[in-house]
């Protein structure tokens, strides 16, 4: 299996580990009724994400384990030269993207190591979408394919212009080494608050 890592790569043999259309759709609608079970519970409207350790489908937390993320704790082994015991699923989630609700994601970084992006949809179900690079490249992989990359590489998900477009969105670490610290340290920049060194460069009258 030869799978290119740069800026982000197909994972061909992904598909026939997850056994395409009903694999895919299972991750969804389990996401789709962990969020009405919220929605009951406390009110709360599914709109984007649904974390993949809150699914209450054991079915699907199992899906995740054995057909995502164990064949792609090899791969990044095997790709990115990381020692495979220590990789570490560090975050995922089931994201939707839809005309009525959030359409796209903004040029970013991740706060992981490695991050791993898996179409669920079928290519039929939506219009424009993918992940974009700055390099102006898009991965836009059909159902049941992914790709995985650096999660320091910038990049964002394109604007939908129709349907609905699912993913799996999966945050690798390795051992104690994630980018998690880097990436909520940024958001609260960005928020407004400076942070430590950012409140001395203030103090100090320089920028950073
Ligand atoms: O929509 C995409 O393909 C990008 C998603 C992404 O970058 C993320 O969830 O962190
Ligand atoms: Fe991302």
């Amino acid at each position: 299996m030869h799978v290119p890592m740069h800026p982000g790569a197909r994972w061909k043999n992904w598909k026939t580990e997850m056994g395409r259309f009903n694999t895919c759709m299972q991750l969804v609608v389990a996401a789709a009724s962990t969020q009405s079970e919220q929605c009951l519970a406390c009110g709360v409207r599914y709109l984007k994400d649904v974390k993949i350790r809150d699914l209450t489908s054991t079915a699907a937390q199992k899906i995740f384990q054995d057909k995502l993320a164990a064949p792609l704790i090899e791969a990044i082994g095997q790709y990115f030269e990381l020692p495979k015991e220590n990789v570490t699923v560090d975050d995922a989630f089931i994201v939707r993207y839809a005309t009525d609700s959030q359409r796209g994601l903004a040029f970013h970084r991740d706060g992981s190591i490695v991050s791993s992006i898996v179409t669920l949809s079928n290519e039929s179900d939506y219009v424009g979408g993918g992940t974009e690079f700055m390099d102006g490249s898009v991965y836009r992989p059909s159902q049941g394919g992914g790709i995985l990359f650096g999660g320091q590489r910038l990049h964002g998900g394109v604007e939908i212009v129709r349907g609905a477009r699912y993913i799996c969105t999966i945050f690798f670490k390795c051992g104690g080494l994630s980018c998690r610290d880097l990436a909520v340290k940024k958001d609260k920049e960005e928020e407004g608050d400076p942070g430590i060194w950012g409140a001395i460069a203030n103090i100090m009258g320089v920028g950073q």
